[in-house]
């Protein structure tokens, strides 16, 4: 979903299998990379040892430009590391130069021992709260255990691209996987291990989340801790990930004994589909949305597709010049509250505020865009641009470019 302000600086972000995740690490375009010329980005092992990195090692003799890095631990006593990478030499430098993402004002991850795993029938092992997580709680920022290029879209049409891990056969995956994870320490191996999906291939198939490293080149990555969170059409928490730092919201309070879910799929599509999506994952999903009767499958479908019709009814009306009706946000708001579509419920919120500020309704237009500005920051973090704007248009209504310009002659 995207804001009405075109500013979203982080588009929706989505599970692994299928391939829709978008998260962006900038470093400098580089010339196009080959198998046969060495690459400009390549250093030696002591000056990748000082920006913290133990490699190359492991390289694929079919692409001797792919190999495996590892973050040297911190603190001895140094008997593996928390965090490896397979990848190229220019990706790394990406990898190497990227920091912590800023969270926010006094905010940080709720306590390990606020949530324990405990068993779900049908699902496996799932996260619960262990006490009650208020709405914009952060629950985890975690960096990845495994992080791997995947592909690399734009060097398609290069003749003797590398193409990262889509272009290996299974034997060669597991075996530069598992070599990998052999770097790992006990502890993180231990978590990768556990995984659901069999051998290394199969845990990376099964839980990985697609992300993009230096503009357009794909990796996966694995964050052990946060694939034990099960999937939920409707779920209490909302993920992004920036700056490879995986991080999970509460988007509405979670009591205590509450299962913590996230959406491995975009929710909004309807319930058949959202059947095929997760089924292509290797699983029938058990969530409240899809085990429901059938009549009350049908009203969220219904829902679904009315807000779809607001969407385009809102296009024509914009087109058209016509007068808008004065409840189309609110409407708008209230399908994603019946629905609990909270995990992207920014959206909404900001459509209806400058709806509302559109025909001149200044209470109503600032009510939403102060909700709007609390959802995208849980959505998108504190520096949103359009959190920004949102608060523009809560404290500065009446200068804001969206105000009056459909009031025809009468505002409220
Ligand atoms: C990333 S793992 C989640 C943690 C997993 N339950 C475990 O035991 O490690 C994804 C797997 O969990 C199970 N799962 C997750 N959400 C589910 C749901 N809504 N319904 C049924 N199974 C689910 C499926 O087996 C899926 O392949």
């Amino acid at each position: 979903s995207q804001a009405a302000t075109k500013q979203d600086p982080i588009p929706a972000c989505e599970w692994h299998p299928p391939l829709l995740q978008n998260v962006c690490l900038n470093s400098a375009s580089s010339p196009e990379q080959s198998t046969t010329k060495p690459s400009p980005f390549s250093k030696t092992r002591s000056e990748w040892a000082k920006l913290g990195w133990d490699g190359p090692n492991d390289c694929l003799p079919t692409m001797p430009d792919y190999c495996v890095y590892t973050r040297i631990p911190e603190s001895e006593p140094a008997s593996g590391s928390p965090f490896v990478v397979i990848s190229t030499a220019k990706s790394m430098t990406a990898i190497a130069g990227s920091t912590p993402p800023f969270l926010g004002k006094n905010k940080k991850p709720v306590s390990p021992r606020d949530v324990y795993t405990q068993e779900f029938p049908g699902k496996g092992t799932g996260v619960v709260a262990n006490r009650t997580i208020k709405k914009g709680e952060i629950i985890k920022a975690e960096m990845p255990t495994l992080l791997l290029q995947f592909d690399m879209p734009d060097n398609d049409s290069k003749p003797g691209a590398q193409n990262g891990a889509n272009e290996l056969s299974r034997e060669e995956r597991l075996g530069i996987y598992g070599k990998a994870v052999e770097r790992l320490d006990e502890v993180s191996k231990k978590k990768f291990m556990r995984q659901v999906g069999g051998d290394v291939v199969g845990i990376v198939d099964k839980n990985s989340f697609r992300l993009f490293v230096d503009g357009d080149e794909g990796h996966l990555g694995v964050w052990a801790d946060v694939s034990l969170f099960n999937h939920d059409c409707r779920p209490n928490t909302h993920y992004r990930i920036q700056n490879l730092t995986h991080i999970t919201v509460a988007v509405r309070d979670i009591l205590p004994g509450e299962e913590l879910t996230v959406s491995y799929i975009e929710g909004t599509i309807p319930y058949a589909e959202r059947q095929e999506r997760l089924e292509s994952w290797g699983f029938k999903c058990a969530c409240h949305a899809c085990t429901q009767d059938l009549s009350q499958i049908a009203q969220s479908d219904a829902r679904l597709k009315a807000i779809t019709g607001i969407e385009e009814e809102l296009e024509q009306l914009v087109k058209s010049g016509d007068d808008f009706p004065q409840d189309i946000g609110d409407r708008l708001v209230q399908l994603y509250v019946d629905e609990r579509l909270d995990n992207y419920i920014a959206h909404a919120y900001t459509k209806a505020a400058l709806l509302k500020s559109m025909i001149g309704n200044k209470k109503d237009a600032i009510k939403y865009a102060n909700m709007a500005v609390e959802a995208l920051e849980r959505e998108y973090g504190p520096d949103t641009k359009d959190g920004d704007a949102m608060r523009g248009l809560a404290e500065r209504t009446e200068e804001h470019w969206s105000w009056g310009v459909r009031m025809g002659g009468w505002a409220m």
